[in-house]
């Protein structure tokens, strides 16, 4: 069975530590095709600080030079907020049964996965893969806990389910995230090496993020 990877994200701007945690977990889990997926409105956050054209510029910049990464902009295109659930279900229906569906998530998105819009039918869908630090507390109490007394598999069972399950993942987790390099931006101070090259080169050129010029489109 085919294995397809749906890491999805604001991405505003993407940067090393999603592009290292896609790549590993594509690596890892043995997914055929892995994709970054952007978010148009972004359910649990105010408005991104970049147009979602902005934001997905860059990320067509970040995986140029990376065949082992492609983009789904399906979620680009509708005008509802971004549910992951509607966006696997979309999914679902065009890939067929033949292709299992693993959505990729950090840790931190883990504890949060309760309060996702019909959170419990993406378990109908997919099978969810954490990227956590080698050496992370899961949750050992509430719905999350609960979910991974149920659920939980190890990487090298993924094979044996098309969906249902939960696998942790150790990951590098790189320290970097798009608030800081936001916050370095609107300080003037650079982000330089925190993003690909490529990407730096765009922010700098468009003035991306800082404070003198107007960023939205
Ligand atoms: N440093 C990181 N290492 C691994 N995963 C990360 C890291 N930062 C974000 N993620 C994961 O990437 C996905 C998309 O994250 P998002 O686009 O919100 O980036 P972010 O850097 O956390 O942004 P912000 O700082 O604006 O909240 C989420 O599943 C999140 O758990
Ligand atoms: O479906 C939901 O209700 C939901 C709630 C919060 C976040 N998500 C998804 O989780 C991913 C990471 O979100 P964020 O806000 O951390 O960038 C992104 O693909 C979001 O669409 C999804």
């Amino acid at each position: 069975m085919t294995r397809l990877g749906l890491f999805g994200g604001t991405f505003d701007p993407i940067h090393n530590a999603h592009l290292r945690l896609a790549l590993e977990l594509k690596q890892l889990c043995q997914i055929d095709d892995m994709r970054l997926v952007p978010a148009h409105i972004p359910p649990h956050r105010s408005t991104p600080h970049c147009s979602p054209q902005q934001r997905l510029a860059l990320l067509r910049r970040a995986v140029e030079n990376c065949p082992q990464l492609g983009i789904d902009e399906r979620e680009l295109h509708r005008h509802t907020p971004s549910y992951t659930v509607d966006t696997l279900q979309e999914l679902a229906a065009e890939v067929g049964s033949e292709v299992s569906l693993c959505l990729c998530i950090g840790g931190d998105s883990l504890v949060n996965l309760p309060t996702w819009h019909r959170w419990q039918e993406v378990f109908e869908l997919a099978n969810v893969i954490v990227a956590v630090r080698p050496g992370y507390e899961l949750p050992s109490q509430g719905p999350v806990a609960q979910c991974l007394a149920q659920r939980r598999i190890d990487v090298a069972q993924l094979a044996q389910h098309e969906r249902g399950k939960i696998a942790i993942a150790d990951s590098s987790l790189l320290d970097i995230s798009a608030s800081y390099i936001r916050q370095e931006l609107a300080a003037r101070r650079s982000a330089q090496f925190l993003v690909p090259d490529s990407v730096w080169a765009a922010i700098v050129q468009d003035g991306l993020y800082m404070p003198t010029k107007n960023t939205k489109k």
